[in-house]
């Protein structure tokens, strides 16, 4: 199923950072988000995964299809590699762990506690629980910090697996990911300042 968004405006804390912004996602299509710092791109996402309600326009095609991976891994620390999976698998119904420890080289730290896992590879940990959710629209928030060369590369892997077998990525990065995908530059979509309307005159 495509992902529609349509017209969209956004906003966080309050203040509308984004306005106007439309696409479609198909299956087997990625799509790269770029942006300055700030402009917008996490909260973008948010509002597509539906964690928080837009101030204007519409996300569909979205239901129960969206995987997102937000900046933080999500990961229980006393749990194991393996548990923490496992929980993710049982979270969405799913159950073969397998194959998300094989595409992100987990399969010797498979015990070890995720507490006790360098930066990288808590990363891969988190990034592999796109796999286990069996949704196909994976939406993903700066995925590649803290992975080395190698595991951008696996990572990049995973993605083309991924849409190959019709699952599709909506990606906000910086760094050139080597895919087959579109870029939208957010950047243009600022919203405009909210008008101050509540100047009082008479203060001069
Ligand atoms: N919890 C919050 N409360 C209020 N404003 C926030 C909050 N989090 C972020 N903002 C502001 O919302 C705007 C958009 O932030 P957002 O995180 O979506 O940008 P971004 O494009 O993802 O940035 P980056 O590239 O640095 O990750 C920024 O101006 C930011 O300062």
């Amino acid at each position: 199923m495509s992902l529609n968004v349509s017209d969209l405006s956004i906003a966080r804390g309050g203040l509308p950072v984004l306005e106007g912004i439309s696409f479609e996602l198909k299956p087997g299509q990625a799509l790269i988000l770029r942006g300055p710092n700030g402009v917008g791109k996490t909260t973008l996402l948010r509002s597509i995964a539906g964690l928080q309600p837009p101030l204007g326009g519409a996300v569909s095609g979205g239901e129960d299809q969206i995987a997102y991976a937000a900046h933080s891994d999500g990961l229980k620390s006393a749990l194991t590699v393996t548990e923490n999976l496992q929980f993710w698998a049982s979270v969405f119904g799913t159950h073969n762990i397998e194959p998300a420890l094989q595409a992100y080289n987990l399969t010797t730290l498979r015990d070890r506690p995720a507490g006790a896992l360098s930066a990288g590879q808590k990363r891969r940990l988190g990034l592999s629980r796109m796999m286990v959710t069996g949704r196909p629209i994976w939406v993903m928030d700066e995925p590649t910090v803290s992975l080395d060369q190698a595991s951008v590369a696996l990572f990049a892997q995973v993605v083309r697996t991924h849409l190959e077998a019709g699952g599709s990525a909506l990606i906000a990065t910086h760094i050139d990911l080597g895919l087959d995908a579109r870029v939208l530059d957010v950047g243009p979509y600022k919203a405009a300042p909210l008008d101050i309307d509540d100047f009082d005159g008479g203060f001069l």
